[in-house]
C-alpha cells in the first residue's frame, strides 16, 4: 500500500484523518480510450486503435475492480488479442508486486519488472498517484491506455468487436441512462461502500457507509423480485458491476469490512441471480477465492493485525438459480 509522489515511492495508507474518518477514493489519472478506429474517446488523447496483441492488462485475481475487466474480456473473447499479468495477492509495503511466488501469479510477463509501480513510472518517470490495478498498457506508444475500470470494460463491450466478431452487448443504447443511474448509485453504496465501511476510522463514517450500503442491498432485493436482471429483460454491465462486489460480500466483506448485518445468502432475490451471473459460461473461471482472501486477510493489518485468513463459509455457487423458469413463468402469466 502506497503511492508515488513525483516519482518517488512513499508506503502511505490512505489518510482519513482530514474528511473525518471517511475513506476517499482517488480518481484514476490515465483516461485515454481504445476505439476500433484510433479516434479519440469521451475523454484522453486519440490515437490507440483496437489492434490484436497491442494491449496488455496488468490485474489482480483479488481486486473487485481488475474483476470486472477480466469478465468483460471472456465474455468478448478477447483472451487471444489481450495478454494478461497478475500480481502477487499480499499488497504490501511496495504495493502490488510481481512476484510470482504465489499460484495464478505471473510476474510481469511483459517486461520483467519487480513492482506495478514501475509500470506507472515507465509511463511517467515524475508521476504522483495511487499505483492501483488495473491497469491497461499499450505496447507500442508504451504507456498507460487508461486505469479506470470502468471506461476499460466499456472499451472491452465495443472497440473490438470487428476484430473479434464477438457482437454481444451489454450496453445497449436503449438502456444506457438507466444502467448509468443504478451504476451511480451501486459504486457509492456497494462497490466503493464496503470499502467506506471498511476502511472507516471513526463510527459516524462507519455508520454512514453500513447504513447505505444495506438500504442498497434491499431495494436491489426488491428490484430482483420482480426482474430477471438489473436493467430491461437482458444481463448487462449493471448486473457485472454489482457481480464482482457481491460475489466477495460473504466470505470477505461481511466478517472484514464489518459488513455483517446480512450475508447474501440471506437475501433469496439477489442470491438466485448472484448464482445465476457465477454460472454464466467463462464468468466462474474468473473468480479466485485464493487470491480475494489472502489480499484482503493478509494485507490490510490495519484491520486485521496478525494477518489470519479465516475459514469462511462456501456458498452453494454451482446450485441451480431456478430464474429462467420463474421468470418465463411470469412472462407466461
Ligand atoms: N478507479 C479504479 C480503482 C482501482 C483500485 O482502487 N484498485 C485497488 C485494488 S482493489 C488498488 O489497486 N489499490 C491500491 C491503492 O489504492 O494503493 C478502478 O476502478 O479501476
Amino acid at each position: 500500500m502506497g503511492e508515488l509522489i513525483e516519482g518517488v515511492w512513499h508506503p502511505n495508507w490512505y489518510d482519513t484523518s482530514s474528511s473525518g474518518g471517511r475513506f476517499v477514493r482517488s480518481r484514476a489519472q490515465f483516461r485515454n480510450w481504445i476505439t476500433a478506429d484510433g479516434e479519440a474517446g469521451p475523454s484522453g488523447e486519440a490515437g490507440f486503435a483496437a489492434q490484436p496483441g497491442r494491449y496488455h492488462l496488468y490485474v489482480s485475481h483479488a481486486c473487485p475492480w481488475a474483476h470486472r475487466t477480466m469478465i468483460f474480456r471472456s465474455l468478448k473473447g478477447l483472451e487471444p488479442l489481450i495478454e494478461v499479468s497478475v500480481v502477487h495477492p499480499h499488497m504490501l509495503e511496495d504495493g502490488w508486486t510481481f512476484d510470482a511466488s504465489f499460484a495464478g501469479a505471473t510476474g510481469d510477463r511483459l517486461h520483467g519488472q519487480a513492482f506495478l509501480r514501475d509500470v506507472y513510472l515507465r509511463a511517467d518517470p515524475g508521476l504522483s498517484a495511487r499505483v492501483t490495478v488495473p491497469v491497461l498498457w499499450d505496447r507500442e506508444r508504451e504507456t498507460i491506455v487508461n486505469n479506470e475500470s470502468a471506461e476499460i470494460i466499456r472499451m472491452f463491450n465495443s472497440a473490438f468487436d470487428h476484430l473479434t466478431g464477438n457482437d454481444a452487448d451489454f450496453l445497449p443504447a436503449e438502456h444506457l441512462h438507466e444502467i448509468d443511474r443504478l451504476n451511480e448509485r451501486i459504486y457509492a453504496t456497494v462497490n466503493n461502500g464496503v470499502y467506506r465501511a471498511g476502511f472507516a476510522t471513526s463510527q459516524e463514517a462507519y455508520d454512514e457507509a453500513a447504513t447505505a450500503l444495506f438500504q442498497t442491498l434491499d431495494w436491489l432485493e426488491d428490484r430482483l423480485a420482480g426482474r430477471r436482471y438489473l436493467v430491461g429483460d437482458r444481463i448487462t454491465e449493471a448486473d457485472w458491476r454489482l457481480f464482482t462486489t457481491l460475489v466477495r460480500f460473504d466470505k470477505v466483506y461481511h466478517t472484514h469490512f464489518k459488513c455483517n448485518r446480512r450475508q447474501i445468502v440471506q437475501y433469496p432475490n439477489l442470491w438466485a441471480w448472484l448464482r445465476e451471473l457465477w454460472q454464466w459460461p467463462g464468468v466462474a473461471q474468473t473468480v479466485h477465492f485464493d487470491h480475494i482472501l489472502q489480499h484482503y486477510y493478509y494485507s490490510h493489518d490495519h484491520i486485521n493485525p496478525h494477518r489470519i485468513v479465516p475459514l469462511t463459509p462456501e456458498p452453494a455457487f454451482d446450485a441451480p438459480h431456478g430464474r429462467d423458469q420463474l421468470f418465463q413463468a411470469s412472462r407466461l402469466r
